[in-house]
């Protein structure tokens, strides 16, 4: 695909692809840095769902010498990958987004929306309704993403709208899985994150959900 917008746009390639890489970056950096100091918390708060990822990397590791998840792992990770959608439900990184509609409609809500209407939808809202994630949505519960067959359970993206929907869909969210597995993988195997006694934690809203004291958190290296 890169190719062959390259090939269309004669006059300044260079210029392309810088943006391309100026996309993919600002659209990575702060969604990923974000998700992965929301994960860390949740699970040094949550020593049960810690224990759990910690149990199926080990079963990986089984047998080898190696300090690193690899590539061919990461499909095994399965709770770990839980463990990403049930914070990115409970935390989306982009916490509200808005469109602007190009005709009159109304929304299968009966809602009529006038042509140039600007329209603002809650992604963190909407990933803590009760009707839509049941009595136990403001708990973090990886176990809610993953089957009685020990599969990650699919959930249409109109219900589960971090990556948002439709054609202007989150590009990198594979990307994102693949990435965060890695990191949280290779993190957790080797350290241990402890909350700092008295700090709490605030997730602020603003464009990428932040945490508003930051995250202070104990550092130890982990005997393996
Ligand atoms: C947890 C991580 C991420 C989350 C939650 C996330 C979420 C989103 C959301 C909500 C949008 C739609 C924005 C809008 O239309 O207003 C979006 C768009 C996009 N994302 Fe991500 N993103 C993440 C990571 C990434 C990564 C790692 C990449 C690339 C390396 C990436 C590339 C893009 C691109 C290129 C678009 C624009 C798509 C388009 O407009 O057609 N994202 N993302």
């Amino acid at each position: 695909m890169l190719t062959q917008w390259l090939v269309a746009d004669h006059q300044s390639p260079d210029k392309f692809l810088r943006d391309i890489a100026f996309t993919l970056i600002s659209a990575g950096r702060d969604t990923l840095s974000s998700t992965l100091s929301l994960l860390l918390w949740l699970v040094a708060t949550h020593p049960d769902v810690e224990g759990k990822i910690l149990g199926e990397i080990e079963r990986v590791m089984a047998g080898t010498s190696r300090f690193l998840i690899c590539k061919d792992d990461l499909n095994e990770l399965v709770y770990l990958h839980a463990a990403i959608y049930e914070t990115l439900r409970l935390y989306p990184p982009l916490p509200f987004e808005h469109r602007c509609a190009t005709e009159a409609d109304v929304l299968p809500s009966g809602h009529k929306v006038h042509k140039g209407m600007r329209m603002l939808f809650s992604m963190y809202s909407m990933g803590r309704m009760e009707e839509t994630w049941g009595k136990d949505c403001m708990d973090f519960k990886p176990e809610r993403w993953i089957s009685d067959e020990g599969n990650i359970i699919h959930v249409p993206s109109q219900k589960f709208m971090t990556f948002l929907t439709g054609p202007r869909t989150c590009l990198g969210k594979a990307m994102s899985f693949m990435l965060l597995k890695f990191m949280v993988s290779s993190i957790l195997w080797n350290y241990k994150f402890e909350m700092v006694e008295g700090h709490v934690v605030k997730p602020t809203p603003s464009m990428v959900l932040s945490m508003k004291d930051g995250l202070k958190m104990r550092v130890s290296k982990r005997n393996l």
